[in-house]
């Protein structure tokens, strides 16, 4: 796009220069559509015929169901074809003009790119130029290209029209604060139920995250609202883009914290024009690559547990088994179990051939120890039975033995052989594996099998048993990753991420998470070191500490619930100042009234709004409170698959990673919430839930943790 400016710029105002271009564009996508291949029309008959197709009809289907995603694509863009302009000279060339947007445009009549994709090389300058001196540069395929800028400038377009132009840069002038506003404006908005791109208003920090070579791993620490979860979507979107010979959307995943949590992200990359990365939780993941061998034990049930305000005698235990499970030293000890076992997987003895020689032990244990010791041990089984089935084979053949009784005889033989190996599932071995360690099994392992019921296992057995998996059955092609994205990783466990690994041999990974959020302490990690010394060969670690979610008055209440319990990094927030932080006293018997009447106030101005609860038992109680008055609220639980919007009731553990316009964090007082770490976590989660409005109500006597912040 090597446009020369038409008209000197400081003659026009900058919206009515857009406005004209806008046209320009607009024409020349209404000229694509016009002049592009129509697809065919079909009637119902044809539809009918598909199984009849020739190879030629297959591949006319294939062109028409492209050109019609082609047109779908540019009658999409057209409602917003661009976001920002940045224009650029590269040394000792003219100036040009570079529009950004979520998709490249061309010209069909000169060919020439009248729109950038956000995620091409010059694209990046948009994102990187923060107004400090006009100099510039971006890495091309060809190498770094070195330039000024003379102007940064952010355009709204909706439905085909220009909306706002908002200069954050313009050469000469003194633009600092205008840096800020258009991402402010972008802020301001209310939210629907789903998480959106951020195409437009990517910051530089960000931009950097986004565009990080695929081959190094990263983790990530960054503060509540630090646009993790955005980033790493819109790192997956770029990733495709950059390398679409060696990177393949289905072989991409993001792990999320909860099947809720996997809708509310559902639609991010589809905005951006990737579709097929999984988006999945561990569980699910590791009970597919099981086939769904063992049952999870109820998941919410133990969340209940962990959040209850009092737990169980017996809870304190199996959390020292969670912890105990998490650990490598643990995974070590399952390898060298591993290790052991395999010496009695082989059958004692020969295998007894029917006719001619039979086998000696040690002649297939050279098979299975020596030559085929790099394959995993089912296979390693399957290739000693199938070379023992031939030499039985052979010996018959060589014996004159081939009637249909000397048949069946070799069947026979070979079946009696196969019986003698030992039963190869993860979870006969899983079992034998907690005998030798006590202190790690649960209770669901203990209990007698039910005939025929699948046993039940708690999260924290999944990576082990996939790790048996792996040294059993090794990795399905179809299960290899390009490239994985793990969010909430505190609350991974050093195992699941040495399980992972093998599942992505290229160590692409992209590891984000907060530990000032890590509320579920005995099953995550504490230091990211447990993550990183994990690659001895390089991984890239960033602190993301701007929060770009809440206002300036929740981010500063929030951090000092965490002061008291020592260092972390402290979310700095943007400056978008918003309403005071409510603190608000109830008496008990009126709290149920003075959340309504506050759902009903914060209604008026925000299309989402959360009351959150200590416990899921809680939730319950106020939302029958809230259908009782008449309210539409939805109580959100673990085992829900969706997020709606609107009015959520949600147990506090179960908001993270969720946002919400107004956010209502109820019963905070000390029978709720103790003087604690995890309890001041919990309640940081909540307040930071939250982007514009936060009230905080309590019945006397508050908690310390509140009282602390008050003083
Ligand atoms: N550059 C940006 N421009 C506009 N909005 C942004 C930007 N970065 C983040 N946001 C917004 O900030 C909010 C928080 O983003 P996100 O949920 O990705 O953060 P997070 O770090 O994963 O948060 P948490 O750890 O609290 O779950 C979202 O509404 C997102 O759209």
């Amino acid at each position: 796009m090597n446009e020369a400016d038409a008209f000197p710029r400081a003659a026009i105002d900058p919206f009515e220069e857009e406005a004209g271009r806008l046209q320009h564009v607009l024409r020349t996508m209404e000229h694509a559509l016009a002049g592009g291949p129509k697809p065919p029309v079909r009637d119902e008959d044809e539809e009918d015929q598909d199984e009849a197709l020739t190879a030629d009809e297959v591949a006319d289907v294939a062109v028409a169901e492209l050109a019609r995603e082609r047109r779908r694509e540019i009658e999409r863009a057209m409602r917003e074809p661009y976001f920002g302009r940045i224009d650029f000279s590269p040394a000792g060339m003219s100036r040009q003009r570079l529009y950004i947007g979520k998709r490249g445009i061309d010209d069909p009549a000169s060919g020439d790119r009248i729109v950038l994709d956000w995620r091409a090389p010059a694209a990046s300058l948009f994102y990187s130029f923060a107004g400090q001196g006009d100099e510039a540069s971006y890495v091309s395929p060809e190498g770094e290209v070195r330039g000024k800028v003379s102007l940064k400038r952010n355009i709204v377009v909706r439905d085909g029209e220009l909306q706002r132009v908002v200069d954050s840069y313009v050469e000469g002038q003194d633009q600092a604060a205008a840096t800020d506003e258009f991402l402010l404006y972008r802020l301001q908005d209310a939210k629907d139920s789903r998480l959106r791109d951020i195409v437009a208003t990517i910051q530089a920090e960000q931009n950097d995250i986004i565009r990080a070579d695929r081959s190094l791993p990263i983790v990530i620490q960054g503060v509540a609202g630090s646009g993790k979860t955005t980033v790493a979507l819109h790192r997956l979107a770029y990733l495709l883009y950059q390398h679409p010979e060696r990177l393949r959307a289905e072989r991409m995943v993001i792990f999320a914290p909860s099947a809720m949590f996997v809708d509310y992200i559902s639609e991010v990359l589809p905005e951006l024009g990737v579709g097929g990365v999984q988006q999945t939780t561990f569980s699910a993941f590791a009970l597919r690559v099981l086939d769904h061998a063992v049952l999870l034990v109820d998941p919410g049930e133990r969340l209940r547990q962990r959040f209850a305000l009092r737990q169980p005698p017996e809870y304190a235990t199996a959390m020292r088994e969670v912890e105990c499970k998490g650990r490598l030293e643990t995974w070590h000890s399952l390898q060298a179990f591993l290790g052991e076992s395999e010496q009695s997987m082989l059958p004692m003895g020969a295998a007894v051939a029917p006719f001619g020689r039979s086998l000696e032990h040690a002649t297939i244990a050279r098979w299975f120890f020596e030559e085929y010791a790099n394959y995993p041990v089912f296979v390693r089984r399957q290739r000693v039975l199938a070379r023992v089935r031939r030499h039985f084979e052979m010996e018959a053949k060589a014996a004159g033995q081939t009637d249909k009784s000397s048949k069946r005889k070799l069947a026979a033989a070979i079946r009696q052989y196969e019986e003698r190996w030992p039963n190869m599932e993860p979870l006969t071995f899983y079992r034998r594996f907690l005998e030798w360690h006590p202190e790690l099994t649960t209770s669901s392992l203990r209990q007698p099998e039910k005939r025929g019921a699948r046993p039940q296992v708690q999260p924290e057995d999944l990576p082990l048993l996939l790790a048996i998996h792996q040294w059993l059955y090794g990795i399905d092609p179809r299960d290899r990753f390009d490239h994985v994205v793990i969010d909430e990783a505190q609350d991974f466990s050093p195992v699941h991420l040495q399980v992972l690994r093998a599942y992505c041999p290229s160590n692409s990974f992209t590891i984000l998470g907060d530990l000032s959020q890590s509320i579920h302490s005995e099953a995550g990690i504490r230091e990211w070191s447990a993550f990183i010394d994990q690659f001895p060969s390089g991984c890239r670690y960033v602190e993301l500490s701007v929060s770009y979610r809440s206002t300036f008055e929740i981010i500063e209440f929030a951090n000092r619930m965490l002061r008291p319990f020592g260092p972390a990094v402290e979310a700095k927030p943007v400056f978008r100042s918003g309403d005071k932080v409510l603190v608000e006293e109830v008496a008990w018997r009126d709290r149920f009234e003075a959340v309504l009447h506050r759902i009903i106030g914060m209604r008026e101005s925000s299309s989402t709004v959360a009351v959150l609860t200590r416990t899921e038992e809680d939730a319950h109680v106020y939302h029958n409170a809230c259908l009782e008055a008449g309210l539409d609220a939805h109580l959100l639980t673990a085992d829900r698959g969706d997020y709606e919007g609107g009015i959520s009731i949600v147990p506090i553990y179960l908001a993270k990673g969720l946002e919400f316009d107004s956010v209502i964090v109820v019963d905070a007082d000390a029978n709720h919430y103790n003087w604690s770490e995890r309890d001041a976590k919990l309640l940081y989660v909540g307040c930071t839930r939250a982007l514009h409005r936060l009230c905080i109500l309590y019945a006397e006597p508050i908690t310390q943790l509140l009282e602390w912040t008050k003083a």
